[in-house]
């Protein structure tokens, strides 16, 4: 896989795991869900701030898919990479790796789909497709 990785780091906290001791599974979700928000804002130059409060867009997801390959416990140093794997009109689709050292913990493929005010999709404004499109991931 070549194109460029969206990276971040994140410690799994108290909040994060049930009386098991490991992460409870929607959590996965909620931090997935932080990656893009980091994303957009780090790597896109548009925060979700600025994407849902001025713009009045947004990006819900259409589908997810998710593999739970080894759990995650408190005080675990999680890396998160996220890459495109397609860009189309007004979707876009994402692949998320959860790793602790060289471990894979956890990953998903996600659709998003840029909407407008009236939740309807709408297709990716020029300015954002030209950001996402070095995340493409090319061919082997
Ligand atoms: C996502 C939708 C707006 C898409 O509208 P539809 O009318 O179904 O889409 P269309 O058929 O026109 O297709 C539009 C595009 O989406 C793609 N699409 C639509 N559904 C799918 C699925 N299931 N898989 C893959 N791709 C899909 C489709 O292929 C089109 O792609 P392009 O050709 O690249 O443009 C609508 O299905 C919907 O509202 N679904 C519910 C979304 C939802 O509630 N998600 C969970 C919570 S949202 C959330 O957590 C959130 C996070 C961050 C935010 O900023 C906002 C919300």
């Amino acid at each position: 896989m070549s194109g460029q990785v969206f990276t971040v780091e994140r410690r799994v906290r108290f909040a994060d795991v049930d009386a098991a001791g490991i992460v409870f599974f929607p959590r996965y979700f909620e931090m997935l869900n932080g990656v893009v928000e980091d994303w957009f804002a780090d790597a896109l130059g548009v925060s979700f701030g600025e994407l849902h409060l001025q713009r009045h867009s947004s990006v819900p997801t259409a589908a997810i898919e998710a593999r739970f390959a080894a759990p995650s416990r408190l005080e675990d140093d999680l890396r998160f990479s996220l890459t495109v794997t397609k860009l189309g009109g007004a979707s876009c689709g994402l692949r998320h790796r959860i790793e602790c050292g060289d471990e894979l913990r956890f990953e998903a493929t996600q659709t998003i789909v840029h909407v407008g005010a009236s939740l309807k999709p709408e297709p990716w404004p020029q300015p954002l497709r030209e950001r996402i499109a070095p995340f493409v991931e090319s061919p082997r």
